[in-house]
């Protein structure tokens, strides 16, 4: 790591990511600033294209149409952002604890609540266009004298400018607004303690070169981010797959919430409604919401994340086309079709992402950070470009979470509430098992995880 970043993560460590004061729990900012909605209404108008099923059949003629995604575009400039100092500390723990507490479910009373929430209080299209890009804005404040990036939306995709191409950016899944560019190859990533604490116990670990490289907590605009490499920087128009890993994609805290104080989600009543008007019940219907444990579940069950212990979430191909309608997509036979599609049958990439898989696999049977994490909604983000490199990374730790002291996890066993049991490794076996049924290798690069039961 060069010196000069060295010095700012430990400046960031020494200035509060020991998280002292800082109430635990799932900080995730869902605030877009002014400016991102702006950009964000003006890329509605480049109308989403809306595809359904992802069946063998459509794959290539799907591909062919799918939305060109705007791309985020991010170019030197001067700008505004800035390590968080100490005197900075108290106003940030300030904000996440204001933040906590207007997100947390009041323990007292059972009754069903319909209310507001976070998410209710965002447009539709702020968790429902996932795979769109995040937009940014720009720094308008120049005063400070470090260089920053600078963000323009490319709504046309290869960007044309040769100087610039690799630095062409896409966010296949999560949060709209969840990230902003950093400098010198890197994100930023809004901030989560738990995320953060994650990065932070990876450091040292067999995982950390697996994971993308953490450089601490930063401000942007008054709020605060994780500073981490950008996976993609030195890809040349990159295809790039998100992959989201084990057999339940949801906390357990959630489902007990869910159980003692319902809380009923009418932008989830509406997302499973956009997917299959059948698929709420009679009840869910006449109160138009669901909680989140049973839309969840409902996402698990409809796509290979009950069956396989991962799902596709989201897929760029080099030629800018973006996928993002996988909810549908269960069957192992369409998911390979897939996986084909998208390393346009090149056994070199392909090879090469089963062997990292399988470096992946090994890591994590030693990994101490692995066996002490409850590990839920993390991805593997799949990278490969022209040149046959093929990348695989871990990403997205905002749900994963330490055990209690002296418990471990096998992450192959069935879950049952109480055990936390996630089912990565069934479901990076499968994955493998996926990969190389289309390569000569088959199955053997990896160790077998032996088969959970599905749940019911
Ligand atoms: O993929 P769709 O069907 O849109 O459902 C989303 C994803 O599961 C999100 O997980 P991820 O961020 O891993 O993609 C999850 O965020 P959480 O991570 O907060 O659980 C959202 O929960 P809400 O943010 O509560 O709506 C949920 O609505
Ligand atoms: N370090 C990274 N480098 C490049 N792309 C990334 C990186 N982290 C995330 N992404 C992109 O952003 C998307 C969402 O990331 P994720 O961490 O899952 O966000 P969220 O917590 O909002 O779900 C991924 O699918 C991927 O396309």
């Amino acid at each position: 790591m060069p010196k000069e970043r060295e010095k700012r993560r430990k400046a960031s460590k020494e200035a509060g990511l020991s998280g002292a004061g800082i109430s635990d729990g799932f900080v995730k900012e869902r605030r877009t600033s002014r400016r991102a909605s702006e950009l964000r209404d003006e890329l509605c108008q480049a109308k989403e294209v809306k595809l359904s099923e992802f069946n063998t059949t459509q794959v290539q003629t799907s591909m062919m149409e799918a939305l060109r995604v705007p791309q985020v575009t991010i170019t030197p400039d001067g700008g505004c952002s800035r390590e968080i100092q100490q005197e900075d500390w108290a106003d940030v723990e300030g904000s996440l604890r204001r933040k906590l507490s207007n997100s947390s479910i009041s323990s007292t009373g059972s009754s069903i609540m319909l209310e507001e929430s976070e998410d209710d209080i965002l447009s539709d299209n702020e968790t429902k266009s996932k795979g769109n890009i995040t937009l940014e804005h720009l720094c308008e404040d120049t005063s400070e004298s470090k260089p920053w990036w600078k963000i323009k939306t490319i709504v046309n995709w290869p960007f044309v400018s040769p100087q610039r191409r690799n630095l062409s950016w896409v966010q296949l899944a999560g949060h709209k607004g969840n990230f902003k560019a950093g400098g010198e190859g890197t994100i930023l990533k809004k901030f989560s303690e738990n995320e953060k604490l994650c990065f932070e116990r990876l450091q040292g670990d067999v995982l950390q070169d697996f994971v993308p490289g953490y450089y601490g907590v930063v401000e942007r605009d008054g709020d605060p981010f994780l500073h981490m490499t950008d996976l993609l920087v030195n890809f040349d128009r990159p295809s790039v797959m998100d992959c989201k890993m084990g057999v339940r994609t949801y906390l357990e805290e959630e489902v007990v919430r869910a159980r003692e104080r319902p809380k009923l989600r009418r932008d989830l009543f509406d997302k499973m409604l956009e997917v299959d008007s059948e698929a709420p019940s009679p009840q869910e219907h006449l109160q138009r919401a669901v909680t989140k444990p049973r839309y969840m579940q409902w996402r698990e069950t409809l796509s290979s994340t009950h069956t396989l212990g991962f799902r596709i979430e989201g897929i760029k191909k080099a030629d800018g086309t973006c996928h993002t309608d996988f909810k549908k997509t269960r069957s192992k036979e369409d998911i390979t079709q897939i996986f084909r599609d998208f390393a346009t049958n090149n056994t070199n990439i392909l090879n090469s992402y089963l062997s990292k898989l399988a470096k992946i696999q090994q890591a994590l049977m030693s990994s101490e950070f692995f066996k002490r994490h409850e590990v839920i909604g993390s991805s593997l983000l799949f990278i490969h470009d022209h040149t046959d490199r093929a990348e695989v990374w871990l990403i997205d730790f905002g749900k994963t979470t330490a055990l209690p002291e002296g418990q471990t996890l096998d992450h192959s066993i069935p879950w049952q509430e109480g055990n936390r049991e996630d089912g990565y490794m069934w479901g990076l076996d499968n994955l493998m098992r996926t990969l190389g049924s289309l390569t000569n290798k088959g199955t053997s690069e990896g160790k077998k995880h032996y088969c959970l039961v599905p749940m019911s």
